[in-house]
């Protein structure tokens, strides 16, 4: 499904998106989503509306490159015709699928990575050991510079005590292990005997694996048996997409104030902003994206980082 964006300079783009949602409400879908924030479904495709500082932002996605043109010149003559007092721009950008959307395109994305702190030997070791053993679903390891990126969330946030849901071969608990304290807990859930087995000797090797609970089972049923009460400084979510909504439920409440939730693969390759893409992973995730922006509990920011990391804080 082709998607196209527009970014419209402005100063006052909440009026543009309460006018948009109220007057095409009469012909489409159109509701909030939030505060500046809302979604137009036209038949053919919608139009999610975001209002930032100084600019209003429009993401049109529809079946064909015809309906994406109408629903284009529907929000374009909408807004023009409600800016009396201003000229506006609105500049689409070319049509792109979803699932050749670049998060950050290529080069920065090299050069990025080239400016992090590389992983050490065990860690190294682990990732060439894991594609040994595991073939292609060694893609699903966490790369080098997401692992940095989660030691030093962990030991920013001063965690202790720490959930880990999709453990793999063991990558990210041992960044997140390494990152806790001598008597830091993390309680690590995965199905898989299997896998987690060749995380087990470099656990012991980095002298963390008395720090890691290793829990096989499903991860809900896992979180759902520990006490309700916050007890929890940090969490990472990395497992099957369609529980994320559930994981998510569950471990909120479980994270004391100050502690933070990670999220891995907000974007599926893109597939969040393409309507085209409705299979249970792609709802699921839009579901938990959606509902985290909306947490009043939390401060939510999405990183382009990969294929899309959110780090929510629990107020
Ligand atoms: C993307 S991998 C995790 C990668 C890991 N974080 C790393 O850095 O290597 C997803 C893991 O989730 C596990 N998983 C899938 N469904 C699960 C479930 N219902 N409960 C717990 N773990 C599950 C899989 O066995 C797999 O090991």
């Amino acid at each position: 499904m082709p998607l196209s964006t527009a970014h419209v300079v402005t100063d006052r783009p909440d009026r543009y998106v309460k006018q948009l949602i109220s007057h095409l409400g009469h012909k489409a879908a159109a509701e909030h989503t939030g505060t500046g924030r809302g979604t137009i479904t036209f038949r053919s495709g919608t139009c999610s509306l975001l209002s930032s500082p100084q600019e209003l932002v429009l993401i049109a996605a529809a079946a064909d490159l015809d309906s994406l043109t109408g629903i284009q010149d529907v929000i374009t003559r909408h807004l023009l015709r409600f800016a009396a007092q201003e000229e506006l721009r609105v500049d689409w950008s070319d049509p792109v699928s979803g699932d050749a959307l670049e998060i950050v395109t290529p080069a920065a994305e090299d050069y990025l990575r080239a400016h992090c702190t590389p992983a050490g030997q065990l860690l190294t070791e682990l990732a060439e050991t894991t594609r040994e053993a595991t073939g292609r679903a060694a893609g699903m390891q966490i790369a080098a510079d997401e692992g940095t990126l989660l030691e030093m969330l962990v030991r920013l946030s001063g965690a202790r005590r720490a959930i880990e849901v999709g453990v793999f071969t063991g990558y990210s608990s041992l960044c997140i292990a390494s990152a806790l304290p001598a008597d830091g807990y993390l309680l690590a859930c995965d199905v898989s005997t299997e896998w987690t087995a060749i995380a087990r000797p470099y656990w012991q090797r980095a002298n963390v694996d008395d720090r890691i609970d290793l829990r096989i089972g499903p991860a809900l049923d896992t979180l759902r048996a520990l006490p309700a009460e916050p007890a929890f400084d940090f969490a990472f979510i990395d497992a099957d997409k369609g529980n994320y909504p559930g994981y998510y439920e569950e471990i909120v409440p479980r994270l004391v104030p100050g502690g933070l939730l990670v999220l891995d693969n907000v974007f599926l390759g893109g597939r969040v902003l393409d309507p085209a893409f409705q299979g249970d992973d792609h709802q699921a995730m839009r579901r938990v994206n959606d509902a985290l922006a909306r947490d009043q509990r939390l401060d939510v920011v999405m990183l382009p980082v990969r294929d899309g990391v959110t780090l929510a804080r629990r107020r």
